[in-house]
């Protein structure tokens, strides 16, 4: 019996069943469990036996699955070798490794806090609130400059500590003043952030902090939350008029004696040109330059570099050095299932669940696959009626809640309520997905998170760079897949061209999982008895199915479908010139696309199935608020706007100066 089970294991790159969790298994499905587990077992040898000697030929024209195989002439070119048996161990196997010798950049320094002039009562703070006593590179570098009240330009690779890097300092300058600052004072602080969340999160680290400091208030103002709360807070304190001011001056000539901090992983040559009109006489700090090493007896002053020099163009930026970089290439019509497949197995399949961030492009796709795999993927954890008895165990586990993959969805077009709770929630799951846009990808803090898809690809090098970032934080271990159409392999030169190196998975490697995932899938409405598919091709054919029935079934779930077909098309439009010849539009096949949002439809259909209103009884989720709303808060009907600008919140590469908004704006004119 035990045999058996590790067979399977082999077979399926499952992570091996410890044999304790078995018998506890066992004492809650007694014999039947163990009839079903064997029956299970048997099942799967005979896949092994098929995968390795059935020739291809027999398949394809065998009834069922090998009918109407979902994996074409395209996929099999993207392969190496005919199907052979494979032997996946949860283990990544790795094709070809497109390396280059990368920017290194130590996270740790030899330093402690108690090391600095920070005052005492901040240090115990740190150690007691956070357990933090060894400084970080950007840390031990940043901190006297900012002490000393010196404009500052830091560049230090993602998750290395840049927050506390200018927090302490600031709130230390804040705690020395020989005036004791006081409520009615007025802000004497302004940090600026790219994302809601991320000012969420800032304010987090700065409200720990500051409990060594309680007379030191912190607040946070952004888009969308209710002003009325943070205008009650303003009244209170008399700061309106400050902030006004400071905002003005800050857009206008500036301020005196104001002391400005840049900080960022990817400071280019252009940035620092940007930063030279804001920042007077500032020095400059690279964490990752060589001339740190070893450096502790000289001063900061002495240690502060100039940055490599470089064209833009190749400009190299450091990684944390626990980061492994994987691609996979994937035709078109099969993304959707290697998606699938790749999250089943890393979240569901393995015994150590993964937490994971999928990045897509746009705010409709994320809607979309969010739904489609909240229906096909996951609620197929929950007892289906559709189940036949022995079916309903034939994978002990798959009706407990906590072994489910949960599935998050993180976009700009949702309410700040929903936004705040879904970054809560996925901060503190110890697994599950999260399907996004951009605005996940600077500067939050995930814990735990140890892979980062991205389903589309960045446009610049920077945002790949900040995407990846969200995993390998702080020392820690971290993976990252980039999925590339065929067409778009050339991406990987261009990220070598800025030292960044990524190994190849075998899209076989992944799909094969399927053979085993597929029984984990509850049976949809119309079947009462699954198939067994004899290859990953049949697997991969199987699940393609059903999620085109999913879709085919509710005509939400098609409007949906169109939506995000729609804006994958535009979004892939907007490359900037220089990634073009990768990404062209042209040779994108506009019927393999739909087949990746489960459109049985052909493109010329797709326009008026995207323009058709969803009912009032589908909650999609994704509310498309009047725009009265929108003005309410502040914000744009992002339907008026140009497409670019409800691609992605930022910083995607796609922006309004892509040539493909450029070509609209001169056909108007
Ligand atoms: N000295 C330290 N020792 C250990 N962990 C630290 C230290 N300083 C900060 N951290 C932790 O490192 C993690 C990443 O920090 P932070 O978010 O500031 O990174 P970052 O450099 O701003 O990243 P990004 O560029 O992505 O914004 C946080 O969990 C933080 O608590």
């Amino acid at each position: 019996m035990d045999e058996d089970i590790n067979i399977s294991v082999n077979l399926t790159g499952i992570d091996s069943f410890p044999a304790t969790k078995l018998k506890s298994k066992q004492k809650v499905f007694g014999n039947r469990a163990q009839r079903i587990k064997q029956r299970r077992s048997l099942k799967l040898n005979k896949l092994r036996e098929s995968e390795s000697n059935i020739p291809k030929q027999e398949f394809k024209n065998s009834k069922g699955f090998g009918k109407r195989t979902a994996v074409n002439e395209e996929q099999k070119q993207s392969e190496e070798s005919p199907a052979k048996k494979q032997k996946l161990n949860g283990k990544i196997n790795e094709k070809h490794a497109y390396s280059a010798e990368g920017i290194k950049e130590e996270v740790f320094a030899s330093t402690k806090f108690q090391d600095t002039s920070l005052h005492p009562h901040l240090i115990s703070t740190l150690e007691q609130r956070l357990g933090l006593t060894v400084m970080t590179r950007v840390q031990q570098l940043t901190i006297p400059v900012i002490l000393k009240n010196n404009d500052v330009l830091v560049k230090s690779q993602t998750g290395s500590g840049k927050t506390l890097a200018y927090a302490m300092p600031i709130i230390n300058c804040l705690m020395n003043r020989a005036i004791k600052v006081g409520r009615d004072d007025g802000p004497y602080v302004l940090v600026v952030v790219p994302t809601r969340e991320l000012a969420v999160q800032t304010l987090e680290t700065f409200s720990t902090v500051l409990q060594s400091a309680v007379w030191i208030v912190a607040g946070c103002l952004m888009g969308g939350e209710k002003r009325k709360t943070e205008k009650a807070r303003l009244l209170d304190m008399g700061y309106e008029k400050d902030v006004a001011e400071i905002v003005t001056a800050l857009n206008t000539k500036g301020n005196e004696h104001r002391q400005t901090i840049l900080l960022s992983a990817t400071l280019t040559t252009g940035v620092e040109r940007l930063a030279g009109m804001a920042l007077r006489n500032h020095e400059m700090i690279d964490a990752s330059s060589m001339e740190h090493e070893g450096s502790k007896s000289k001063n900061v002053q002495d240690t502060v570099s100039i940055w490599p020099q470089s064209s833009a163009d190749n400009q190299a930026f450091a990684l944390p050095e626990k980061l492994k970089q994987y691609f996979v290439i994937v035709p078109c019509k099969l993304r959707l299932v290697t998606l699938a497949a790749f999250i089943l197995w890393r979240c569901k399949m393995q015994s150590k669940k993964s937490k994971m961030v999928v990045f897509l492009s746009t705010q409709d796709s994320v809607e979309f696959h969010h739904r489609l795999f909240s229906q096909v993927l996951i609620s197929g954890a929950k007892k289906s009626s559709h189940l036949t008895e022995d079916e309903d165990n034939v994978l002990p586990g798959t009706k407990d809640e906590s072994e489910t993959a949960t599935l998050f969805k993180l976009h700009g077009e949702m309410s700040q309520k929903e936004r705040t709770k879904v970054f809560q929630d996925f901060s503190a799951a110890q697994q599950g997905v999260l399907l996004c846009t951009d605005v996940a990808s600077r500067g939050l803090h995930l814990p735990k998170v140890d892979w980062i898809v991205q389903y589309t690809t960045p446009g610049a090098t920077v945002d790949y760079i900040h995407r990846v970032g969200r995993t390998a934080r702080a020392g820690k271990q971290g993976n990252a897949l980039l999925f590339l159409m065929p067409a778009e392999a050339e991406y990987i030169k261009e990220l070598n061209n800025h030292k960044i190196s990524l190994s190849e998975v075998p899209i076989k490697d992944v799909l094969l999982t399927l053979l085993t995932a597929v029984y984990e899938l509850p049976l949809p409405p119309v079947l009462t008895k699954r198939q067994d598919p004899r290859t990953y091709e049949e697997a991969a054919t199987y699940l393609q199915d059903r999620f085109e029935e999913c879709v085919l079934r509710d005509p939400n779930m098609q409007t949906l479908a169109a939506k995000g077909y729609q804006s994958f098309v535009r979004a892939y439009a907007t490359y900037t010139t220089s990634l073009k010849k990768m990404f062209a539009i042209k040779d994108l096949h506009l019927g393999h696309v739909a087949k990746s949002f489960a459109l049985r439809q052909t493109p010329s259909h797709l326009s008026n199935l995207a323009n058709r209103p969803l009912s009032k009884a589908f909650n999609p989720g994704f509310r498309f608020r009047a725009k009265a709303d929108l003005a309410r808060e502040g914000r744009h009907d992002s339907r008026k706007l140009p497409f670019s600008a409800t691609v992605s919140e930022f910083g995607s590469g796609l922006g309004p100066n892509s040539s493909f908004v450029k070509k609209k704006a001169t056909k108007k004119k």
